[in-house]
């Protein structure tokens, strides 16, 4: 089976992953403007041949997977219902809205080729295809948003190709779709980047404040990280949704601001209290949908040369694999700590054996 990946970032890239994995029969092609991403896909062994073009590729493919920024995504939708696609091809997209991707991708319905939409519901604050991971999406859900009048066989035939992923698949009509995750991912997104940009403007001539952030501002800022273009293109695609809920957000917080300003202690109580039941209900599964935060740990490390080095050198001979490293600067002058960030349980379970003789807590599984 020939597949067709174009976007071989995070996203397409853990797609394939997967897939090239676990399935002997794939053979992935990939498509990408950014010829980096195309060559650390071929050496990485997530593709199997780096494609010519969308006019040559895609007329030969059996699935066509479209994994670039929303905006991109929509663009590639109207240059395949120009080209020869085989009558049985079934053509797919990871963008993260889907009611504007469904009105575009009516000219291929318009055509007979089949159009699933599909959003999984994992990710990272991080791009590229070297963040890719097959194992992003275990257990996280995968929205699938097929096309009026596609044949439920169709369907099957994605899911089966996607099982590999260990995904839960749920399918949803766009407009819920897009409600859902305006609420779920984007407002979130909009109030860490706003918080960030508050915090940049008020401590404009004291910069350095910001190092003080502890647990709280990093916790609900991680996803300020996120590309901006990505953003921008989820922002302009689901508006009408995004608008609605800042709206009621904005209410919320008016209520709140009463409550403060006339000291209603119970008020503020519940307003917490209701938040916190609500939040503790949230599945704690491990692995259930991001990948960074849910393996870590944080050692201990002397403030002196050489320490870092020691414990990468430890985890190096028992071959364990970090996803991430990173100094944190929230206990200046008591000891430097170091964030381990594994991919898997198990190197994690590895790590904390290797380590078993240093200072170091654990953080494992949720957000
Ligand atoms: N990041 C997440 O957490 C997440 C989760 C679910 C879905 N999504 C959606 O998945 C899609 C991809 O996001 P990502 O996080 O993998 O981003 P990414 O930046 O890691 O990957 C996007 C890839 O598309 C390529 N690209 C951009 N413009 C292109 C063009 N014109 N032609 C060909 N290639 C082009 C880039 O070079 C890059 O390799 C987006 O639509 C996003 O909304 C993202
Ligand atoms: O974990 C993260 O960093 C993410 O932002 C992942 C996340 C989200 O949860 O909002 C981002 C965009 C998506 O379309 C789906 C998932």
């Amino acid at each position: 089976m020939k597949i067709l990946v174009n976007g071989l970032g995070l996203i397409g890239g853990s797609i394939a992953y997967a897939i090239s994995k676990f399935d002997p029969e794939a053979f992935i092609i990939g498509l990408d403007y950014d010829p980096a991403h195309l060559t650390e896909a071929l050496d990485m062994g997530i593709i199997n041949k780096i494609g010519k073009d969308l006019a040559t590729e895609a007329p030969k493919a059996d699935v066509i997977l479209l994994a670039t920024p929303v905006e991109v995504i929509q663009q590639t939708i109207c240059e395949l219902a120009e080209l020869p696609l085989k009558d049985n091809v079934i053509v797919t997209d990871a963008g993260s809205t889907k009611q504007a991707i469904l009105a575009t991708a009516q000219v291929l319905t318009d055509k007979g080729i089949t159009f699933i939409g599909g959003h999984p519901m994992a990710g990272s604050h991080k791009s590229g295809v070297l963040a890719a991971n097959w194992d992003l999406f275990r257990s996280a859900f995968y929205l699938l948003v097929p096309a009026d009048g596609v044949a439920s066989s169709q369907v099957e035939r994605l899911k089966a190709l996607l099982k590999v992923t260990n995904a839960k698949f749920l399918t949803i009509e766009p407009k819920q779709h897009d409600h859902v995750v305006a609420l779920l991912s984007h407002v979130p997104h909009i109030l860490a980047a706003g918080l960030v940009n508050l915090a940049r403007n008020d401590f404009k001539d004291t910069p350095d404040m910001l190092r003080l952030a502890a647990g709280g501002f990093r916790d609900m800022t991680r996803i300020a990280s996120s590309d901006p273009d990505m953003w921008a293109d989820i922002l302009d695609t689901n508006s009408a949704e995004i608008l609605e809920l800042l709206q009621a957000y904005g209410n919320e917080i008016q209520r709140l601001e009463w409550r403060i300003a006339n000291q209603d202690r119970r008020a503020l109580y519940d307003f917490f209290s209701a938040a916190k039941v609500t939040r503790e209900k949230i599945e704690t599964k491990k692995n259930s949908g991001s990948l960074p935060g849910f393996f870590d740990i944080y050692v201990n490390i002397p403030d002196h040369s050489g320490s870092i080095a020691a414990i990468t050198a430890r985890l190096a001979t028992k071959k364990i694999n970090l996803v991430n490293i990173q100094v944190l600067e929230t206990r200046d002058d008591i000891n430097g700590v170091l964030q381990l960030t594994f991919g898997s349980e198990r190197d994690l379970n590895l790590a904390k054996g290797v380590l078993s003789d240093v200072s170091f807590t654990e953080k494992v599984g949720v957000k």
